[in-house]
């Protein structure tokens, strides 16, 4: 069986991230548009309705308008923008967020692909908030660095050009002071809390990579669950994942936001002082990897019925 498949900004960073791991994969024909169409809606109409599968690669307007110009019933989309995550009609692409969620996204016509913030969120509460160990209303909060490219071109740009105007040789800036943020609408919703978390993001001089935590008062929590037991949950939810690890802490003094970067992977941990009854709770991923790219050709596979690690970095 072989599916055609277009990238709906092949051109940009996670475009680019997507197409190398498609590359050289029989079952897949891409159909791929001249550099001088690719922005023009008339071409990109042709090849969105042409496509067993499309994947927008897209600043959100200009996600909403190719979904737009997709006529074709047959056409599947994966939308990488944050323009569908929370909509009516679409499935949320992450496989490992319910024991169902895979089935869901194996049948669905419409996909949205998660952000790379709420990945590593999400990941790490939602099982909690599943088994009770947090409670829906509990005030969360989530701190992190990514790397540059979490900005696309236009950050890459800036961290890389640091003489220029607009240009920047920060090595760390933390943002989003104003306490609102494109994903916490995402975060809240598929981890089914009532509060957005306080959320403290960060961009490193880091190509790609990430880290993000959450820390929870253990004692505080109603059923003071035991780090252990955080653990546990955790691991019992991606048990049976080729991509999401738990992994022991022991000896583990630093972690960095480049851990797993260049992989489709994702690693969780839980740091724990039982005396304090405190926990810090760890994901590393790759903001263009598990993040982003991996998780569109994740879904992908999924969608179409093959192997869902096929093309992926682990
Ligand atoms: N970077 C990341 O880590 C992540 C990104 N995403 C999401 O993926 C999407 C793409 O982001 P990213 O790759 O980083 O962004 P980039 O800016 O690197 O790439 C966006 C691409 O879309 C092209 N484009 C813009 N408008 C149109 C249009 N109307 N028609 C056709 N092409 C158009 C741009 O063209 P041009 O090259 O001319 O500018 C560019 O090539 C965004 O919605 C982003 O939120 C999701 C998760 C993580
Ligand atoms: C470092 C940086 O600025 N990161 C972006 C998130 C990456 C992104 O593009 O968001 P999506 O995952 O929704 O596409 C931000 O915080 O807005």
């Amino acid at each position: 069986m072989t599916i055609t498949v277009f990238i709906d900004g092949a051109a940009g960073t996670t475009g680019l991230e997507i197409a190398d791991r498609l590359a050289g994969r029989a079952e897949i024909e891409l159909i791929a548009l001249a550099d001088e169409d690719r922005k023009n809606a008339k071409k990109r109409a042709q090849a969105l309705n042409a496509a067993d599968f499309v994947i927008l690669c897209l600043p959100d307007d200009a996600a909403r308008e190719a979904v737009e110009l997709t006529t074709n019933p047959a056409t599947r989309i994966i939308d990488a923008s944050t323009a569908h995550r929370i909509a009516d009609g679409w499935t949320y692409g992450f496989a490992e967020l319910e024991p169902s969620q895979a089935a869901a996204i194996h049948d669905a016509r419409l996909v949205s692909n998660p952000g790379c913030w709420p990945t590593g969120f999400l990941a790490l509460v939602r099982p909690l908030v599943r088994a009770g160990l947090i409670p829906p209303d509990w005030p969360l909060s989530a701190s992190g660095a990514s790397g540059y490219s979490g900005g696309g071109k236009a950050m890459i740009s800036e961290f890389e050009n640091a003489s220029d105007a607009g240009g920047t040789d920060t090595a760390f800036r933390a943002y989003g002071l104003g306490l609102e943020h494109k994903h916490l609408p995402e975060m809240q919703k598929h981890a089914r809390i009532e509060h957005a978390p306080i959320f403290q993001p960060a961009v490193a001089r880091a190509y790609r990579g990430m880290l993000i935590e959450v820390p929870l008062a253990l004692h505080a929590l109603p059923r003071k669950p035991s780090v252990q037991a955080i653990e546990a949950a955790l691991a019992d939810a991606y048990r049976d994942s080729p991509v999401v690890y738990v992994l022991p802490t022991e000896g583990v003094a630093a972690l960095t936001v480049e851990e797993v970067a260049g992989t489709d992977r994702m690693h969780l941990r839980v740091f724990g002082n039982p005396e304090r009854g405190h926990a810090r709770l760890v994901a590393t991923l790759d903001n263009l990897g598990k993040g982003a790219g991996g998780a569109a050709v994740q879904n992908l596979n999924i969608m179409a019925g093959l192997d869902q690690t096929a093309g992926l970095v682990l």
